[in-house]
């Protein structure tokens, strides 16, 4: 280690006591040192503008120098999830890879989710989430696409200390049986802002204004398959209209007609009586 960097180690020990943690914000230290003397170089402070802080976000400090040399910059304290297991079923919540947005929720208990029902599963843990974020409850995309599970609710707050429960809805016609141990969502941390609420007399004009739900288009193109035999059989007038794939030909739109699904697009060049019994 160059000798001037361990005089303002040296120095920077000296001016900050053992366990205090510190921003460096800015400081200026001058650095007196003669290539050709054989004595250490000296280290004057010449402005103490740093601040003690709960977390370290520091950035070099500046040093103005006849002869350069860096201090080495703490790397930024990482946000820490905390977790409380709250009996001994419970479990740290894990994730599934490297790269996972996700923590995996373990329930610690046997739960039968009847067909288009829910459940609220236990967890037997209490979190702290960082304070700047909050835990969002988000289905495990398996359970989701296999057994019609979703997550509800879902906003785990920074300051809530309680038991985390997750709320959980069977969209499937068969009942689900979660078993204790089961990964039964997962659990991302993200980041969120809580700006000043100001109520104010007029907002501001933007392209888009009011429209929405919907405005700008973009689906209605074909039925869900289960749908179409259903507007079928409700309607058999029906039969007579015309469904078509997505193309990317120029589309019209019908007229809504007095029994007829309304508004079915139609390809300005091709007609297709329905067939009878939808793919
Ligand atoms: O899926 C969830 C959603 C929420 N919670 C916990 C954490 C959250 O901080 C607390 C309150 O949730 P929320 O604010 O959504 O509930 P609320 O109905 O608005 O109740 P409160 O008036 O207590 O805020 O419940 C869970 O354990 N699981």
């Amino acid at each position: 280690m160059p000798a001037v960097t361990r005089a303002v180690r040296a120095h920077i020990g000296k001016l900050i006591p053992p366990s205090t943690r510190v921003t460096f914000r800015s400081l200026h230290l001058c650095i007196r040192s003669s290539p050709s003397s054989s004595s250490p170089p000296s280290v004057q402070l010449i402005s103490r503008r740093f601040f003690r802080s709960k977390s370290i976000t520091m950035s070099p400090a500046t040093i103005s120098s006849s002869q350069a040399t860096s201090v080495p910059a703490a790397v930024p304290t990482a946000p820490v999830l905390q977790v409380k297991l709250l009996s001994d079923k419970a479990k740290v919540p894990t994730r599934g890879s490297a790269l996972a947005a996700g923590y995996d929720i373990y329930g610690v208990e046997d739960y039968l989710i009847k067909a288009q029902d829910r459940g609220i599963i236990e967890t037997d843990i209490a979190v702290a989430i960082p304070a700047g974020y909050y835990g969002r409850i988000a289905p495990r995309s398996g359970l989701a696409t296999k057994h019609g599970l979703q997550t509800g609710a879902g906003v785990v707050d920074a300051d809530y200390r309680g038991p985390l429960k997750i709320l959980l809805f069977n969209h499937s016609n068969e009942d689900f049986q979660v078993h204790a141990g089961d990964r039964i969502a997962q659990m991302v941390i993200e980041k969120i802002i809580t700006p000043e609420v100001v109520a104010v007399p007029e907002l501001d004009n933007t392209e888009r204004g009011s429209n929405g739900f919907g405005s700008t288009g973009g689906f209605g193109v074909r039925p869900a398959k289960g749908a179409e035999d259903a507007a079928m059989k409700e309607q058999p007038e029906a039969k007579e209209a015309v469904f078509v794939e997505q193309t990317s030909e120029p589309v019209v739109t019908s007229p809504a007609s007095e029994n007829g699904p309304e508004n079915i697009q139609v390809p300005a060049t091709t007609t297709e009586t329905a067939p009878e019994k939808a793919e």
